[in-house]
């Protein structure tokens, strides 16, 4: 159920019996988050009768409750004791990096509008607006509620926008208009040291904003600027290298979004992006149109946009603008530019974004190539069984892949990264495994490395016919027939045989993947 979806070829009415029982699921999260459960068992573990004591609750009850969060996988049971897995102890542990019990308490808190759903639907808009009276106090502890689920949204969500900007020369000015606590701009901060940031957002945000922030090492490098966003910016046009729109535009009647675009493009200076983080309807349709809901019964004019729609917007005011970026999670991004150039420095393509992953890792070169483009002719099968002093040995296997069985394994494969390191030959294969790994990770489940070389994992090898280490060991390139000078020239890239005792020596490995 990672989006609850409608399989229209299921026969019963299961779909339903879920859609109809969700709240179950929502308040067993709600009431654990409350009660601190989580942090409790963090670490080790504790047994019914210790939460029971330190939570004052009825303990048969807890029992069941805890076996609920077990089925859910929240929690493990191992002998009496009750643990965190791992998305609880990653993401639902109070002063975790990650903790998202705030995010989760703010939903609960909607509940109450969503129950007045029906009400919305014959008024035609929200109900219940006026808000009993506030005191300043009120105004100031919602706004921290509100500000604090944000944070927790917006902090995962900038570890899947960084990507697409991996590669890019980033520096100067930032602009976060309706920045809330800045989450957005300080995961940019960290990573571009040459950026500043000025949010813009109500004044009592800032304060709560200014307030957190004080905390990163960075700090010095945030301005503030309370404003409302839905008049005139008090900021200097075509000043700004990247201006942020993330979770703002759903809040907004599409006139005031206009108005917003227009401010936003005229800050952009020549070199400049924008980014427009939000839910489209293109992207995760069924959560993009609950959200939608959600702001229909909370909000004056809030909804959710079609990509299209934005996307038109942005090029009626002369930028460009990327397709729609799809994040692993519910959101999605649009990125736009003065100069279309800008947008080609960005890594929008999945492979390249992964590309530049793996080279960081500490590889030389990591290119995207064709899988075609990996040349098999037949002679280089011949060159490493005669005159290679490793051939037959037991970390360089004679059964290793002859080169008609590398060009068939090679037609499963679209796509490879050549991937360019140095010695020693140990270090350059595990760093070989850990980008298989990353591949797989990413979702290339196909994905399988070959490397330079002989085996050399091993401090010594097992020995005739039995590997201790099958598991990691992998085919060499020359080995299955592969002209490795040949195929990393076709890639762009040298490779010169050695003359003389230390020349610089290139090894060189490739990931192929689907
Ligand atoms: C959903 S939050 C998004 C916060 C942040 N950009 C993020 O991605 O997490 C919306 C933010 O916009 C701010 N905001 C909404 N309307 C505003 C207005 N008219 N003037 C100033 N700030 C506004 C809110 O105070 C809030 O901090």
């Amino acid at each position: 159920m990672r989006y609850l979806k409608h399989d229209p070829q299921e026969k019963g009415p299961q779909y339903l019996e879920e859609l109809a029982t969700g709240y179950w699921y929502s308040e067993a999260l709600f009431t654990a988050v409350e009660l601190g459960l989580f942090t409790l068992l963090e670490p080790g573990g504790k047994t019914t009768e210790e939460i029971s004591g330190e939570l004052d609750l009825n303990p048969e009850g807890l029992e069941r409750f805890l076996q609920t969060l077990c089925a859910l996988g929240l929690l493990g049971r191992h002998g009496g004791l009750y643990f965190n897995t791992k998305i609880s102890s990653g993401f639902l542990v109070r002063n975790a990096d990650n903790y998202q019990g705030d995010s989760i308490l703010w939903r609960k808190k909607l509940f109450s509008n969503w129950r007045s759903l029906g009400s919305c639907l014959r008024k035609g808009g929200r109900v219940n607006f006026t808000r009993r009276e506030e005191g300043p106090e009120d105004l100031i502890r919602r706004t921290r509620q509100y500000s604090r689920a944000m944070d927790c949204v917006a902090g995962t969500k900038i570890k899947e926008i960084l990507p697409f900007f991996t590669g890019v020369v980033l520096s100067g000015a930032v602009l976060d208009v309706g920045s809330g606590t800045g989450a957005v701009s300080a995961g940019f901060l960290e990573h571009f040291p040459g950026l500043r940031a000025t949010l813009l957002d109500l004044p009592e945000v800032l304060d709560y904003a200014a307030e957190l922030l004080r905390e990163k090492e960075y700090h010095d490098r945030f301005d503030y600027c309370p404003a409302n966003i839905l008049e005139p910016w008090p900021v200097k046009e075509e000043r700004f290298d990247l201006v942020i729109l993330s979770n703002i535009v759903h809040a907004y009647s599409e006139r005031e979004i206009l108005q917003l675009l227009d401010r936003a493009a005229e800050c952009l200076q020549r070199d400049g992006f924008l980014l427009l983080h939000d839910f489209f309807f293109e992207h995760c349709p069924e959560k993009a149109a609950l959200f939608d809901l959600n702001m229909f019964v909370n909000t004056f004019n809030g909804r959710v946009y079609p990509a299209k729609w934005l996307q038109g917007q942005l090029v009626s005011r002369g930028l460009y603008v990327t397709e729609l970026l799809p994040l692993e999670s519910d959101t999605a991004l649009l990125i736009a530019a003065k100069r279309p150039e800008r947008l080609q420095s960005l890594c929008l393509e999945q492979k390249s974004r992964l590309a530049f992953r793996i080279k960081s890792m500490g590889f030389h070169n990591v290119l995207p190539i064709p899988a075609e483009m990996v040349h098999i002719p037949e002679w280089a099968g011949l060159r490493c069984r005669f005159g290679c002093g490793n051939y037959g040995r037991p970390h360089c296997r004679p059964d290793s892949l002859t080169p008609e069985k590398t060009r068939k394994m090679l037609r499963d494969y679209s796509h490879c990264l050549l991937l360019e390191g140095a010695p020693p030959t140990g270090d350059f294969q595990r760093l070989v495994l850990r980008a298989e790994k990353e591949a797989f990770k990413a979702g290339f489940y196909k994905a399988f490395a070959l490397w330079a070389g002989p085996c050399d994992l091993c401090h010594s090898c097992a020995g005739e016919g039995s590997c201790r280490n099958p598991k990691d060991s992998r085919p060499s390139m020359e080995g299955s027939g592969i002209d490795v000078f040949e195929t990393v020239k076709r890639a762009g890239l040298t490779l010169r045989t050695l003359s003389a005792r230390g020349d610089f020596i290139k090894y060189f490995g490739i990931l192929l993947l689907e």
